[in-house]
C-alpha cells in the first residue's frame, strides 16, 4: 500500500519550472530514497508535500486523504515529520531546553496538551538517549557538531511520533560515524513501522539504507526501483552527467 503518493504536480517559480508533471508514491513502511542532480526539484517537492510551499496544479495525498496545500501544521498534525538541510535549533539554549522549546511550537502544543511537565521531561531524555545526545543534555545546544545538531533536529520531530519522515540531506556534512548512527536509527524506527523519504546525495547511504529509490530529473521522477535496478539505469547516469 502506497502511504504517499504525489500525482502531476507542477510548481513555477517565476520562468523557473521546479516541478514539471511530477508523480511519485512512497509504499508504507519502505525507506525511500529521492535522488537526482542538483535543482532537480527534489527539495521543491519535499516543501509541497510539507505544505512549505503550494503547487500549482496536482495532487499530494497521505493514507489515501487529499493534503494538497494544507498548512504545515495540518500535514505535521497528520502524521508527517520533516526536517531540512540547514538545522534550525537555539544555540544558547541546552539541548533540554531545545527539546522543550521543540514541544512547545504551536504545531506541538495542541497535540500534546495533556503532557504534564514530568512526563514531558521524561519523553525528551528518552528522545536524547535514542540518538545518542543525552550526555549533552545540559551543554548549549551551539556546542554540538553539525551532526548532533541534525540528530537533536531528529529528536524533534520523534516528539510527535510521526508515520513517516522526510529527511532532507540528513547525511550532507555529516561526519562517516554519525552518517552510521544515523542509518542504524532510520532502520530501528523503520523496524517500528516509520517510512521515510529521504532526500540525499551521498549514494553510499542512500543506495545501502534504501528499498526503493525515485530518481528526479528537470522536475520530473525519471526512474523508480531497487537500489540495484537504479545504478543499472543507463537514464540515470545520462541524467548526472548532463543531458
Ligand atoms: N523559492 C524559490 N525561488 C525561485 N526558484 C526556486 C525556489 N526554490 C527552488 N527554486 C528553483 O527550482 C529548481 C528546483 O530546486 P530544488 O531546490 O527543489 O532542487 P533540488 O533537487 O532540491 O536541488 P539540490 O540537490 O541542489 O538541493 C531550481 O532551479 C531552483 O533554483
Amino acid at each position: 500500500m502506497n502511504c504517499l503518493e504525489i500525482q502531476d504536480v507542477h510548481k513555477a517559480f517565476g520562468g523557473i519550472q521546479a516541478l514539471d508533471t511530477c508523480s511519485l508514491s512512497v509504499a508504507q513502511g519502505t525507506i525511500t530514497g529521492l535522488i537526482g542532480p542538483n535543482g532537480s526539484g527534489k527539495t521543491t517537492l519535499f516543501n509541497i508535500i510539507t505544505g512549505y510551499e503550494r503547487a500549482d496544479s496536482g495532487q499530494v495525498r497521505f493514507q489515501a486523504q487529499d493534503i494538497t496545500n494544507k498548512a504545515p501544521d495540518t500535514i505535521f498534525r497528520l502524521g508527517i515529520g520533516r526536517t531540512f538541510q540547514l538545522t534550525r535549533i537555539f544555540p544558547r539554549l541546552t539541548v533540554l531546553e531545545n527539546m522543550h522549546v521543540a514541544v512547545q511550537r504551536t504545531d506541538l502544543r495542541g497535540m500534546f496538551r495533556w503532557w504534564s511537565a514530568s512526563h514531558e521531561r521524561q519523553r525528551a531524555l528518552e528522545l536524547l538517549e535514542f540518538v545518542g545526545l543525552h550526555t549533552f543534555k545540559d551543554l548549549p545546544a551551539g556546542n554540538l557538531s553539525f551532526g548532533q545538531r541534525k540528530l537533536l533536529e531528529f529528536a524533534f520531530i520523534l516528539i510527535a511520533e510521526p508515520q513517516v519522515i522526510l529527511l532532507d540531506e540528513p547525511a550532507g556534512g555529516v561526519n562517516p560515524t554519525m552518517v552510521n548512527y544515523l542509518a542504524d536509527r532510520i532502520r530501528t524506527l523503520n523496524q517500528r513501522g516509520v517510512t521515510f523519504l529521504i532526500v540525499e546525495h551521498n549514494m553510499e547511504f542512500v543506495m545501502e539504507l534504501c528499498h526503493r529509490v525515485t530518481v528526479m530529473h528537470r522536475g520530473t521522477s525519471i526512474a523508480e526501483g531497487t537500489p540495484a535496478e537504479v545504478r543499472a539505469n543507463p537514464g540515470v547516469l545520462q541524467a548526472y552527467l548532463g543531458d
